[in-house]
Order: C-alpha cells, then sequence, then structure tokens
C-alpha cells in the first residue's frame, strides 16, 4: 500500500509492478511453495480487474481534462444550429433555392427553365398561404369546440347537483377534473423543457457532420489505443509525405469514405476513394508509416488496393490481438468434416475461424524455414481425414516424420529424400491423371452430364469420385529431382488445371517458391496461396500470385519466428487476402495431439461402411448388381409404385446399371423373380408386398441350398461376402525394397495403407500397373 500511496503522489499512475506488490503477504513470504500457485491465479484476476480499473480512471481523468473543451465545442454547435436554422428560415421565406434556380436560367439563358422556376415561386406561394389558411381554420374550428365544450360543463356544473348527474356525466366531470390536474402541474415545466428541447435540436443542427466526428473532443495519438475512425485516418494519410495527398488535404479537401470505418472482427476496416494523383498503392508503399500514424504494428496495419486503383482499403487490428495464437482446433475432441465444406485451419484477422476450401481448389503454401508450412498441411491433411469419404495420399521429400501419426489414414504415403520416394510421386502424379480421365468419362455418362463432382455424386460409390487428396511436403525437391522433376512438372500442372472439377486436390507445400523450383505454371494456376513469413517480394508474388505485392498484399511483413504460425493467405474467401493465425496440431517433442484424431478419423470410417474407403479397384470390379434388393430399395415403405417410378429410381439409385432398362427390361426382371406387374387406377404398378415375398422365396431356397444331405446346415453363409471397404495398400515399389527411409511403424512397408478391417485381401487404391502387387491375383 505505501508503494501505491508513493505513486499516487506522482500523479496517480498506477503502474502495474507497484500493485503487484499488495499481494505478497507475510504468511505468503513464510510459506512460498504452498501458496505460489493459488497466489499467482489470484494475481492474475488481480491484474485483469485492475486494468479495467485503470482503463476506466484514465478515461474519466481524460474526460475531466477535456471538459471546457467539450463545453465550448457544444456552445460552438448551438450557435451554429441556430445559425442553419435562421439560414434554413429565410431560405424558405424568400424561396432562395427556386431563386437561385432562376438566377442560373437567367445567366444561362434558359428562358423556359427562368419560366419554370418563377412559375413555381408563385405556385409555391399560392398553395403555402393556402395552407396556413387551412391550419388556422382547423386550430380555430378545434379551440371554438373545445371552449364551447368547456362552457356547456360550466353551465351543466352550475346548474346541476354532481350527485344527481347520471354515472357517465359523473364520468366526464372525472376525465375533465384529472385533465386539469395534469395540464396544471406540467405547466411549470413546459418552459424549461421546451427550452432544453430547443437547445438540444439546436445542438443536434450544428453538429460537426464531417465523417467520424464525435459530440465530445476525441483522444489524439496518445490516447488512441483502441479505436480508429475516419478523422484519425485522414490525419494518418495527411501525414504519409504523399504530395498530391497532402495538397488536397491543405487545401480544405476532404476524402470520401466510401465504407466508414466500422467495426470488423477484431479491427476496424474503411475504404477510402482517394483524390486525384494518389493511388492505393502509394499508400501500401508506405505502410510502416501510416502504422506508425495510426499507433499501431505495421502487421496490424493492411492498406490494399479496393476495386479500383484510386480505392484504399484500410483494415487496421484492434492493438496486439494479432500477437495471441488461434487456440485449439475446433476439431479436436469431437466432430467430422465434410471436405465439400472445408477444413477449419485458422482465425482470420477478423478473428473468425475460416475454413480451407479443399474441392475445387489446389493450395500452394510457401514460407521461410521453421514458420508453420507443414503444420498447415497436417491440418488440411487430418481435417479431410475426418470425412470419411476422403482417399489421402501424402509425400514428404524429405526426411521428417510429420506425416507419421497420420499414416494409418493414408493410402498412399512416402517419406524420404532418395529416388524411389521421388519415383513413388511422380508415379502417384500419373495416376491421378488417369483418374481424373475414368472420372471425366464416368461424369459424362450420368444424367444432365454434370459438370464438377457433388457431395451427391461423391456419396454414390458406385461411380468411385469421392475425393482424392495428395499432398507433398517440400515439394520443390520432387520439382527439381534431376530425373523425375520434369515429369513430375508436367503432370502436377495437368492436375492443377484440371482436377479440380474432379475432387481430385493437390496441396503443395515449399520453402522455396522462386521460379526455378516451382513451374510457374503451378504458381499461375493454384487457387489458394499461403505464404508464412517470405524474405522478398519474389517469394511472396510466387506464392500469393503476380502483383499482390504491389497491392499490398504482403506476406513480408511477417517476422520470423515472431509470427510463426501466421499467414497470408488468397483465394480462400472473397476477400482480396486473409491474415491467417494458423491452428496448430503439435506431433513434436513428445507432444501428439494428431494420432487421436486420426483414431476417431478411422473410427468414423468403420461407422459408414458403405462410403469408408472403396477403393478403385473395387469401383473397375463391382460385386454383381442384386437388382430384387435395388427394387426393395427403391420401393420401401410404399404398398405400391408405379412402374415407370420404379424404372427412374433404379437409374437415379445406380445410372451405370439401370440406364440402359426400358419398360420391357424392368417387366422381365420382374417377371424373372416371379413378380407379376398388376394394374391399378389404369397404370403398371410393382406392389411392395410382391417385392418382400420375392425376397423371402429366394432366402427360403438359398437355405435350401445350403442344407447338406443328411439335413444339417452348413454353417455360415453362401452368399458372396462384401468386399472389405478398407485393403492393405502396398505400392508396386513396396516389393523393391527401395533404400529410402521406410515411412510406415512397420519398416518393411515404405508404402502405407489404411488399418485392414479384413484380412486376405489387398489392393492399392488405383488400379495396378506395371509390376503386379501381392494382391492381384
Ligand atoms: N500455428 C502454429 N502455432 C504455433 N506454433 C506453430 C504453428 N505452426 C508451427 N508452429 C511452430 O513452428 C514450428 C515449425 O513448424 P513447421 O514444421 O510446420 O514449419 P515448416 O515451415 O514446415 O518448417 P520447415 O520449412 O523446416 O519444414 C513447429 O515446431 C511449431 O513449434
Amino acid at each position: 500500500m505505501t508503494h501505491q500511496d508513493d505513486h499516487e503522489k506522482q500523479g496517480g499512475a498506477l503502474v502495474r509492478q507497484v500493485l503487484d506488490g499488495e499481494f505478497v503477504s507475510d504468511e505468503e513470504t513464510v510459506a512460498p511453495q504452498q501458496k505460489s500457485l493459488p497466489m499467482i491465479k489470484t494475481a492474475v484476476r488481480s491484474l485483469a480487474d485492475l486494468d479495467g480499473v485503470v482503463r476506466a480512471r484514465s478515461v474519466i481523468a481524460y474526460r475531466a481534462r477535456n471538459a471546457p473543451r467539450d463545453v465550448a465545442r457544444l456552445l460552438w454547435f448551438l450557435t451554429r444550429g441556430s445559425g442553419r436554422w435562421i439560414a434554413r428560415g429565410w431560405r424558405w421565406a424568400s424561396y432562395a433555392d427556386l431563386r437561385a434556380d432562376a438566377r442560373a436560367a437567367r445567366m444561362t439563358g434558359d428562358v423556359q427553365a427562368r419560366r419554370t422556376a418563377q412559375e413555381l415561386i408563385r405556385s409555391d406561394a399560392r398553395a403555402r398561404w393556402a395552407k396556413l389558411g387551412i391550419f388556422l381554420r382547423r386550430m380555430l374550428v378545434g379551440a371554438a369546440a373545445v371552449t364551447a365544450l368547456l362552457v356547456l360543463l360550466a353551465l351543466v356544473d352550475a346548474v346541476l347537483d354532481r350527485s344527481a348527474m347520471p354515472g357517465w356525466l359523473q364520468a366526464v366531470y372525472a376525465v375533465r377534473g384529472a385533465l386539469t390536474a395534469a395540464v396544471s402541474a406540467a405547466w411549470p415545466w413546459v418552459p424549461p423543457l421546451t427550452v432544453a428541447w430547443l437547445v438540444g435540436a439546436a445542438v443536434w443542427e450544428g453538429r460537426d457532420r464531417t465523417p467520424g466526428a464525435g459530440w465530445l473532443t476525441r483522444p489524439d495519438r496518445d490516447d488512441s489505443g483502441s479505436w480508429v475512425d475516419e478523422r484519425m485516418i485522414t490525419r494518418a494519410l495527411a501525414h504519409l509525405g504523399i504530395a498530391p495527398l497532402n495538397s488536397f488535404l491543405k487545401g480544405g479537401g476532404e476524402l470520401v469514405y466510401t465504407v466508414a470505418a466500422r467495426k470488423d472482427g477484431d479491427g476496424t476496416q474503411a475504404q477510402i476513394r482517394l483524390p486525384l494523383g494518389v493511388t492505393a498503392e502509394m499508400v501500401s508503399d508506405r505502410r510502416k508509416v501510416l502504422a506508425a500514424n495510426l499507433g499501431r504494428a505495421s502487421l496490424e496495419t493492411w492498406p490494399t488496393t479496393g476495386e479500383e486503383d484510386g480505392v484504399l482499403d484500410l483494415w487496421v487490428a484492434d492493438k496486439g490481438t494479432l500477437s495471441g495464437g488461434a487456440g485449439e482446433w475446433p476439431l479436436l475432441h469431437d466432430g467430422t468434416v465434410d471436405v465439400f465444406e472445408g477444413v477449419p485451419f485458422g482465425l482470420t484477422q477478423r478473428g473468425v475461424v475460416i475454413n480451407a476450401p479443399l474441392i475445387g481448389s489446389n493450395w500452394l503454401v510457401g514460407g521461410r524455414p521453421g514458420q508453420g508450412k507443414t503444420n498447415l498441411l497436417r491440418v488440411l491433411m487430418v481435417g479431410a481425414a475426418l470425412d470419411p469419404t476422403a482417399e489421402l495420399w501424402a509425400f514428404v521429400m524429405g526426411e521428417s516424420p510429420d506425416f507419421e501419426p497420420l499414416a494409418p489414414r493414408l493410402r498412399r504415403y512416402r517419406m524420404g529424400m532418395d529416388d524411389s520416394v521421388a519415383a513413388d510421386a511422380v508415379q502417384a502424379l500419373e495416376d491421378l491423371l488417369n483418374e481424373m480421365e475414368r472420372r471425366g468419362r464416368v461424369l459424362g455418362e450420368q444424367p444432365g452430364r454434370p459438370p464438377k463432382v457433388s457431395r451427391r455424386l461423391a456419396d454414390n460409390h458406385r461411380l468411385g469420385l469421392h475425393p482424392i487428396i495428395l499432398s507433398i511436403d517440400e515439394c520443390h525437391e520432387l520439382f527439381q529431382h534431376p530425373k523425375h522433376g520434369k515429369r513430375a512438372a508436367e503432370l502436377a500442372v495437368k492436375l492443377i488445371k484440371r482436377g479440380r472439377k474432379y475432387a481430385i486436390i493437390l496441396l503443395l507445400a515449399t520453402q522455396s517458391p522462386t521460379k526455378d523450383s516451382i513451374p510457374k505454371e503451378i504458381t499461375r494456376n493454384v487457387s489458394c496461396g499461403t505464404a508464412f513469413a517470405v524474405a522478398d517480394h519474389i517469394a511472396n508474388d510466387g506464392l500469393l500470385g503476380s502483383g499482390r505485392y504491389r497491392a499490398g498484399v504482403r506476406a513480408t511483413e511477417l517476422k520470423m519466428h515472431t509470427d510463426r504460425g501466421t499467414c497470408v493467405a488468397v483465394g480462400v474467401t472473397h476477400n482480396s487476402f486473409e491474415l491467417v493465425r494458423t491452428f496448430y496440431l503439435p506431433f513434436e517433442d513428445g507432444i501428439d495431439e494428431v494420432t487421436p484424431v486420426i483414431a476417431r478419423a478411422i473410427a468414423n470410417m468403420e461407422n459408414l461402411p458403405l462410403t469408408a474407403g472403396w477403393t478403385l479397384k473395387e469401383i473397375e470390379n463391382p460385386a454383381p448388381v442384386d437388382h430384387l434388393n435395388d427394387l426393395r430399395s427403391v420401393i420401401e415403405g410404399e404398398p405400391r409404385v408405379r412402374t415407370q417410378t420404379v424404372l427412374a429410381r433404379l437409374v437415379a439409385l445406380n445410372p451405370k446399371e439401370y440406364e440402359p432398362w426400358t419398360a420391357r427390361d424392368l417387366r422381365a426382371a420382374l417377371l424373372g423373380f416371379g413378380i407379376q406387374p398388376r394394374k391399378s387406377d389404369g397404370a403398371m404398378v410393382v406392389r411392395f408386398e410382391d417385392v418382400a415375398d420375392a425376397i423371402a422365396r429366394r432366402r427360403l431356397e438359398s437355405d435350401g441350398a445350403q442344407t447338406t444331405v443328411d439335413g444339417r446346415e452348413t454353417s455360415g453363409s453362401q452368399g458372396s461376402f462384401p468386399s472389405p471397404s478398407l485393403d492393405l495398400a502396398p505400392s508396386a515399389s513396396q516389393h523393391e525394397h527401395p533404400p529410402g527411409r521406410t515411412t510406415s511403424p512397420h519398416e518393411s512397408t515404405p508404402t502405407t495403407g489404411p488399418i485392414p478391417r479384413s484380412s486376405g485381401q489387398a489392393s492399392d487404391s488405383l488400379p495396378e500397373r506395371g509390376e503386379a502387387g501381392p494382391d492381384s491375383g
């Protein structure tokens, strides 16, 4: 307390370390170990409270200091408001506007316009007097009626005794009495209230109408910690040293705020139309000065080019809000993902969770070493893993275990620096290109020829259009590979250009986004670019697209280490860029938050056997279609369905199988199952009961076939086993025992397939090529 007193003597400014002293008691100094934790907690809580108290005190002190200026300002508003009223009254009384029109018309020699203006003055004057007359007449009539009523009531009151009056008349007198009492009570208040109202209205009329101006004087630089308004922005822009802007503002010009400064997430956004001779680029080139003028860090100040070069889009973060991390990944403990909706991967500058668009996109992630590229790629892949329909492939072109915990959920996975990893990556790209062509054909065969894979089509596992996501970490190593680099680049470019429609997504991460390490066609065509801290404008534009640096979208502003995990992203939303604090999913130093999520992802797949992990091999050799079961599924729940409708539903269920069917084929199939199409209300129908009977019959027959000669049943079903939805997927290279590091926990399996759900079958997810795998029969 003594410390605090000292400080109050020094001018009342409370300093944090002084107040810390309050929390240390004798007791605590005696037993520090026992007390330290609760003490720290209390201290932290109290400091937070004190922050609020200190802030409130400083605001009150500020307002008190400015009170004389505030009063003078309000008096000025009052005077100006009265002046404005007088001017307005004069304009009204003298028809100043219309007279000005008439004068202008005379100057330009426009006789017609002049006559029109004069005519308007005359007719307006007539109308004005007529209106006044009507108003006065109504007032007089109203006053006469009220007076007559009051006189009548007074006469009746004088003649009749109140108690002898009928009830309704007594009520009228009661109302009159109440009204008289209310008016006499309110009467003394009428003059002061009228004056107060007039003063308020005059002050309102005379208020400062420049954008962002407030009622009271606002804090200037020293106190500008928390808010930014048009006045501050204009002042900051006026001190950038841009000559045309300076002369415009000095000459009394006012900037046009096409979007007034408004709260936007954890900051303020404004859009300003700049005066002649000034471009938004000129402002973003002076970003550091602008940031200093606004009392912000450079990273907190984002001047970018708006819709036109002359429109400045400015976003200024609230002080200090960008320094915190993104917090916990929203899907860490529960939740699933639909990759068509995207995967949450960070918080934008506005403080909202941002979803990474995956379907229809390709990603290029870059930045200087150790800034969070791999983590971002991992977040995207782990997120996608939570969509049971997504097939994931990962290649890490270096010795790094970053994707190791994802291995059980990856259908293809290689990691290492040797040639075989590069060869497998090229093979993967090649397979995806073939797959893309197959998907193109499949889409072409669908009714209506849909232009791209939708969630509905992806869910139809017979079509094999589920999303496939291939991530390549340190991809520059692949593209610069002396033997495979050229082919890899060719294939990647083709995939990026055309694969998006087919739910084939490429995620690339690199430390080195130069024109030699990443093919130009890739940097030009990826839809989502993210840049962590980069060294220069070349790397910036290599990742984010050319011209971004000039437009003010600059990852060069991110500082190594300080801004680790924060990136500038383009193409992920409709905004020109987003500053994203990415979620962190650690897999290092004994902390592993990835494995539990992957275990959950695999459990999700097991819960959805129909959609989970089907392989393209199964699609190439589909299990025979069970027409009777299909019939049941399309009419289940309805007693009878018209044959035409049955056919349409069958086509929707499995277009490949049923599209060629005609009504005659359906009839033949029904008869084959012993189902007689019947007529109902003049239309041919299939009855659910008949289909159910046919299924029961078939079951009986199959049970009979299982019964052995001596009458005992064989164990198990004789029907076909459902094909396993997950299987081991060794790549062709597995048999070559590549010299590179194996990537699964099982050292002999360089390509890791998903967790086997049934033994005995194995296939890669794409049709094998070249040397056959062990499973290929
Ligand atoms: N979003 C994040 N939040 C907090 N820390 C992070 C975040 N992302 C990454 N980091 C930290 O940065 C370190 C490096 O991350 P990561 O391996 O993803 O970087 P990188 O850019 O891929 O590095 P390299 O180029 O060396 O592969 C991590 O070990 C982690 O400590």
